[in-house]
């Protein structure tokens, strides 16, 4: 809870936070300098993105979120920086510089009081692409995890994804026994809610983050479509996956 909440009261804190809402990233570009960090794999698929893409990496607590970056994007594990953002909203943010893109990850869903979602609507509307994960095991709370998705990226009124920014749901634990199969987390995810989603590239891949099954065949599509040269790859690839 914000700190001042306490003391002012429910309307007060919906100001505050308003108010410091545009403040929040700041910190976070501060912190990072720009720069060419070491040749990693990751930094070499994502050369050519615009200077400054934030890509969002989003899903609810245990989807995989750290490992994706720690261990498929970063150089190092200690490349991953944590923020905790100048106002207390009790969510932290992890953030990876990756050649000239930013990837932010944070954990959404949970019990929180509803001014929360104003937090998610602004990270989702300033995205550039988002990685939307999804632990396909956890069945009890697929459901949970698409009305999230629903709810602060792409119904809000005035924040959520921007039109056209490509989403890759990220299907992981595809190893264990009990996952759901990649095609019918599309079904739910994409086939099921196809309006809220809306003309957008859009792609949903299994991967196992334990040996990196799938990874480089998800990252590879979101940086062909980021690219500039190669703009037109979303929409081949779109029109081939849409059913
Ligand atoms: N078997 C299996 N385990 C996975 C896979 N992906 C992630 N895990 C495990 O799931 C657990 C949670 O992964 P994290 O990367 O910490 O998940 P997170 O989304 O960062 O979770 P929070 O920080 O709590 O929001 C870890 O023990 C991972 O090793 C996968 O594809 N297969
Ligand atoms: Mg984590």
């Amino acid at each position: 809870m914000h700190p001042s909440a306490d003391s002012t009261g429910p309307k007060k804190t919906q100001q505050t936070y308003t108010q410091n809402l545009s403040d929040l990233f700041k910190p976070i570009r501060n912190l990072i300098p720009f720069g060419a960090p070491s040749s990693t794999p990751s930094s070499r698929l994502f050369a050519r993105v615009p200077a400054s893409t934030v890509i969002l990496v989003i899903g609810l607590d245990g989807a995989g979120k750290t490992t994706l970056l720690r261990d498929y994007l970063s150089p190092r594990p200690d490349s991953v920086k944590t923020i905790t953002p100048t106002i207390n909203t009790g969510i932290s943010l992890e953030d990876l510089q990756v050649g000239p893109a930013f990837f932010q990850a944070y954990d959404l869903g949970g019990c929180r009081p509803p001014y929360y979602h104003r937090f998610d609507e602004d990270l989702f509307r300033q995205a550039d692409a988002v990685i939307y994960m999804v632990d396909a095991a956890d069945r009890d709370r697929v459901m949970e995890a698409r009305e999230e998705l629903i709810m602060s990226g792409l119904r809000a009124n005035n924040g959520g994804m921007r039109q056209g920014v490509p989403l890759l749901v990220l299907a992981t634990k595809i190893d264990l026994e009990n996952g759901r199969r990649p095609d019918q987390i599309e079904t739910f995810f994409i086939d099921n809610i196809s309006t809220s989603i809306g003309d957008r590239p859009r792609n949903v891949v299994g991967v196992n983050l334990k040996t990196g099954e799938g990874v480089s065949h998800a990252l590879s599509w979101l940086s062909d479509g980021l690219s500039p040269r190669k703009d037109t790859l979303y929409n081949e690839k779109t029109a081939s996956t849409e059913k």
